[in-house]
C-alpha cells in the first residue's frame, strides 16, 4: 500500500490548495488522540482521505481504509503532490515518481453498489448471475445477447478484475458487474423487473448454512423481482444442496419447477467443468414466477439535520453500539475540522454486512462520505438510529 514517512505535518494552515488535478481540502483532528488526523484531498474529483499517523517519532502518510481509492495511481498522485508542494524529502517512500504516470480510468462495466440505481438499467431484458466466478457463462451470455442486459454479481475481488478487464477487451456494453454480496443485492431492484437469474455451482457451505446464497428469504425475493414467466437456474453438483434448494424452491405457491439431471449446459463454467472431469451428477433446477409480485417502493433515504456541529456531538459520543429490529449503529471516532465541521467514522447497517462510513460536516450540512450506504433497509433503520441521536444532541 502506497505511503510515506516525514519528519512533521504543519501543512494544515495552507489549506484549501489545488495543484493540478490535486486538491488538498482540509485537515480533520482526532478528537481524542490529537497527533492522529486525516486529510480530505480528491484526485480527479475523486475524494478519499490520507491517514496522518504518529510511527516512531515520525508521520506516516497513507490512504484510510473506509474511503481508499482505486488504482493506487490515485493514492501515489495525492502523496507525491504532497511531497512537491511541502518540499518535504521522506525518510521513506514506497511510492516511485509517478508524476508521468497516467490516470487509470475505471473500466464502465464496474458499477459500485454505493451509487446503484435500478432506475439506471437499460430499457431492456435483465438478466442476473449470482457468483459468476472465471465468468465464462457471463461473458458467454453477454456475447450470444446482445439485446439483453446482464448483471453480474461476485465477492471475490479478484475474479471481478479479471473479468472486468475480459469485457472491456471483448467491447461489451451490456454488462455490469458488481462487487456485493447477492442476497442483499435483491433488495434494491424494483419488482417484476429482471427475466433470468442464474445461480450457478453455489458454494454448498454444508458447514455454515447461513451463508448459503439459496434461502426462503433469497427465494421470497428472487420471485418478487422476476417478472412472470421469469425463472431462475440453479445448477449444482452437491446432493445436499439439490435436496436443501428442492425443499425452499418448493415451499412458495405460483411457481413452476422444472427439474434436469446431467443437461447439457449453454457453456460449461470452471466448476462444472471440474465436476465432470470427477464424473459427478449435475443437477438443475429452474423455478419459474408464475404470478405479478407487489410493487415495492424503495423508500430510503439519508439526509441529515443541518447545523448541528461536530462539537455538540463530540459532547454526546454515545458509550456503545445501539442495536435495534436486527440492525446497529456504532459510532466510532470524532475527527475536528474547526469548532464545527468535522468527520465521525462510524459502523452501521446488518451484522452480516456491515458498512464502515463517515459522517461528513461541512458548513452546516452533512452527509455520508465518501459515499451514501448501500440503499437497503436495514441500513436505512440504522440511519434512522443516528437520526435520534442527532435529533437528542440539537436539544
Ligand atoms: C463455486 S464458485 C462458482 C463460480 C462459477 N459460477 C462457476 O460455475 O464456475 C461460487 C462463486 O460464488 C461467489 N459467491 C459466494 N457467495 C456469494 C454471494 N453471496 N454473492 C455473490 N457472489 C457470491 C464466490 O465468490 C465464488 O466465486
Amino acid at each position: 500500500m502506497p505511503h510515506i514517512r516525514v519528519e512533521s505535518f504543519n501543512f494544515h494552515e495552507k489549506l484549501p490548495l489545488q495543484s493540478g488535478e490535486v486538491s488538498f481540502l482540509w485537515y480533520a483532528r482526532n478528537m481524542e488522540h490529537l497527533n492522529d488526523g486525516l486529510l480530505g484531498v480528491a484526485v480527479d474529483n475523486i475524494p478519499f482521505l490520507l491517514q496522518v499517523k504518529p510511527k516512531n517519532k515520525e508521520l506516516l502518510l497513507k490512504a484510510e481504509k473506509i474511503s481508499r481509492p482505486s488504482p493506487n495511481t490515485l493514492i501515489k498522485r495525492a502523496l507525491q503532490e504532497y511531497l512537491n508542494i511541502t518540499g518535504q524529502k521522506p525518510s521513506y517512500s514506497n511510492i516511485a515518481n509517478v508524476d508521468n504516470v497516467p490516470l487509470k480510468k475505471p473500466l464502465p462495466s464496474l458499477k459500485e453498489i454505493a451509487t446503484f440505481n435500478a432506475d439506471d438499467l437499460p430499457d431492456k431484458e435483465v438478466w442476473i448471475e449470482i457468483g459468476f466466478g472465471s465468468g465464462r457463462h457471463l461473458l458467454y451470455q453477454a456475447k450470444e445477447n446482445q439485446n439483453v442486459h446482464l448483471i453480474g454479481l461476485e465477492i471475490h475481488r479478484p475474479s471481478l478484475e479479471q473479468v472486468m478487464r475480459r469485457i472491456d477487451l471483448e467491447g461489451l456494453d451490456n454488462v455490469w458487474v458488481i462487487d456485493y454480496d447477492a442476497r442483499l443485492f435483491m433488495e434494491l431492484l424494483p419488482s417484476n423487473r429482471i427475466e433470468r437469474i442464474f445461480v450457478h455451482f453455489p458454494v454448498p457451505w454444508d458447514k455454515k448454512p447461513h451463508r448459503r446464497v439459496i434461502s426462503d428469504t433469497f427465494m421470497n425475493e428472487a420471485m418478487r423481482v422476476l417478472k412472470p414467466g421469469g425463472r431462475l437456474e440453479l445448477r449444482t453438483d452437491s446432493d445436499n444442496y439439490f435436496h436443501y434448494s428442492m425443499e425452499v424452491f418448493t415451499r412458495p405457491k405460483h411457481v413452476k419447477l422444472t427439474l434436469e439431471k446431467n443437461s447439457e449446459a449453454a457453456v460449461k463454467s470452471k466448476y462444472e467443468e471440474r465436476w465432470l472431469r470427477y464424473e459427478k451428477d449435475i443437477y438443475e433446477i429452474r423455478v419459474e414466477s408464475l404470478e405479478e409480485s407487489e410493487p415495492k417502493s424503495i423508500d430510503v433515504c439519508f439526509d441529515f439535520p443541518q447545523n448541528i456541529g461536530i462539537s455538540s456531538l463530540f459532547k454526546q459520543k454515545p458509550k456503545s453500539a445501539w442495536i435495534e429490529n436486527g440492525c446497529f449503529a456504532h459510532i466510532e471516532r470524532f475527527y475536528a475540522i474547526n469548532e464545527n465541521d468535522g468527520l465521525i467514522r462510524l459502523s452501521l447497517g446488518s451484522f452480516d454486512r456491515p458498512e464502515h462510513k463517515f459522517i461528513l460536516i461541512e458548513n452546516g450540512k452533512m452527509k455520508y462520505y465518501p459515499h451514501n450506504p448501500v440503499r437497503t433497509e436495514t441500513n436505512h433503520k440504522a440511519h434512522q438510529i443516528i437520526l435520534k441521536w442527532m435529533q437528542a444532541c440539537k436539544m
